[in-house]
């Protein structure tokens, strides 16, 4: 059992969702404003910890009117608790729950038990589990869930066939960079048969941002 998940992220018409530098301001004020409807459409959204390191975000609806309770369930995926105290996502703005691997570090686990959820989840290489924290999701009612990255989670979600449809905004703008993160990294498939299959929904233009709406074929 899983959530219906919405991958959504803006990147460069390179493909780029952030400079080698980790800088990530893509999106027009229009699209945010989209994707922020999106979040308060959402039940729950979810980042890698690679994200919260970088960008330190809030992951809440605050570029439209909202109250807390538009706020959609804050998820981390975070296999060695390394979430820092101070991130903005333990804020009493909206619930959050961390998922851990099975060889976090107890002390580190405790102290942001004292602040937030945390599920540990049981990956082969101490990785977070996707499948299982997609079930414990679903099982507490999360229907909807928005993945805002990063690109190594977005590869391990296609990779497990966790995703159901890609909502990205393309800037005009060229970033470049072999360092720099596109929408999906990670291990990437061998051949070009593996490759994820799309199926092209929608598509418009937000102030000069080309917003791209597909479905994913290939479940297997
Ligand atoms: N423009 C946009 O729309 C967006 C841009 N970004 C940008 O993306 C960059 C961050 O991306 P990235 O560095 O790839 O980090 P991610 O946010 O994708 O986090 C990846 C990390 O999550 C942890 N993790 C735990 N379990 C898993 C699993 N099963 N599969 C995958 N990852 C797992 C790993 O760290 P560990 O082993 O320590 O647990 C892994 O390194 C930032 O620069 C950010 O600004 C991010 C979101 C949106
Ligand atoms: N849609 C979109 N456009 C951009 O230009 C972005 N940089 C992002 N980034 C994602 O949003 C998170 C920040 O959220 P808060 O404003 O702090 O709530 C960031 O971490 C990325 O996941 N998205």
């Amino acid at each position: 059992m899983k959530p219906y998940v919405i991958l959504s992220a803006a990147m460069t018409l390179d493909g780029k969702i952030a400079t080698k530098t980790g800088s990530s301001e893509i999106s027009g004020e229009k699209d945010l404003e989209r994707v922020h409807k999106l979040r308060s459409d959402m039940d729950a959204i979810m980042v890698g910890i690679g994200t919260v390191l970088v960008d330190d975000p809030r992951l809440t609806v605050h570029k439209v009117p909202a109250k807390k309770e538009d706020n959609p369930i804050r998820v981390i995926v975070d296999s060695k608790a390394r979430t820092p105290l101070n991130s903005r996502i333990l804020n009493a703005d909206a619930k959050t729950i961390i998922a851990v691997g099975n060889n976090a570090d107890p002390f580190k686990i405790n102290n942001l038990s004292d602040k937030v959820d945390v599920l540990v989840t049981n990956g082969e290489k101490g990785e977070v589990n996707l499948m299982e924290l997609m079930d414990y999701l679903k099982n507490i009612g999360v229907n909807s869930l928005m993945l805002e990255g990063g690109a190594t989670l977005n590869f391990s979600m296609f990779n497990e066939g966790l995703i159901d449809e890609i909502r990205v905004c393309v800037a005009p703008m060229i970033a470049g960079g072999k360092f720099a993160k596109t929408l999906v990294d990670g291990e990437g498939f061998d051949k070009m048969n593996d490759a994820v299959k799309l199926s092209f929904k929608e598509s418009y233009i937000l102030d000069g941002d080309l917003v791209l709406i597909y479905l994913v074929k290939n479940f297997f």
